[in-house]
């Protein structure tokens, strides 16, 4: 029913059985919220994956401190790096272009979070402001894949749809913010609430509208 605003908007992630078979993967839906649409993912990563991009990035983000002023980011107090091209970075890139259902083109890159105790990442959308140059190209999508167990704290919470979602080595969170109904894709708010006992690692892929590298 065209022009019905009841109507569900399309979504990008079309996957509609309880599991995604990639190339190279089988990942498990465990939980889905319909609109906007926030997928729960098994099985994302090896637990091999998870330790090798976890340990390429501690090297990095402990030289890329060095020399940098620690500037303090009120929104986000954890430390990020962008990963270099690998031959296991590739492989991830391409099971995540499979099931975000969209060109790695057009993704920002791999980026790696980690968190110490204390460390958060406060309630924000990942697409841009409509008067940000960015938004020309602005993101659509995102996938959170959990690198490791943190032993207390460090969920990922949408506050407007009373949703948390614990960090579990391997899975991921799914979630989309192209809709037409600009509410839902600000419903789309999310935050890492602070870490309070271990840490957390994350791996964080942003899709874009159009090619973007
Ligand atoms: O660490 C999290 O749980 C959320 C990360 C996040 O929001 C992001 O990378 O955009
Ligand atoms: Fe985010």
């Amino acid at each position: 029913m065209i022009g019905n605003t009841t109507e569900k908007e399309r979504t990008i992630f079309d996957h509609v059985e309880n599991t995604i078979k990639t190339e190279d993967r089988e990942i498990r839906i465990l939980a889905k919220y319909e609109e906007p649409l926030v997928v729960v993912l098994g099985n994302m990563l090896s637990d091999e994956e998870c330790d090798e991009l976890i340990e390429q990035s501690r090297e990095k983000l402990q030289r890329s401190k060095i020399g940098k002023d620690r500037s303090v980011d009120q929104i986000r107090t954890s430390s990020g790096v962008f990963c270099e091209e690998s031959e296991t970075v590739a492989k991830i890139e391409k099971r995540i272009s499979q099931i975000m259902n969209i060109p790695i083109s057009h993704g920002d890159g791999l980026q790696i979070l980690q968190y110490t105790p204390g460390q958060e990442y406060k309630p924000h959308h990942d697409f841009f402001a409509e008067t940000s140059r960015a938004s020309a190209n602005n993101r659509i999508s995102t996938l959170v894949m959990y690198l490791n167990d943190v032993e207390e704290g460090g969920e990922t919470t949408f506050p407007m749809l009373n949703l948390s979602v614990f960090p579990n080595k391997g899975t991921a969170v799914y979630f989309e913010y192209f809709y037409d109904n600009h509410e839902l894709n600000d419903s789309t708010l999310h935050a890492g609430t602070p870490v309070m006992q271990g840490e957390k690692w994350v791996a964080t892929m942003w899709m874009r509208r159009q090619i973007f590298r």
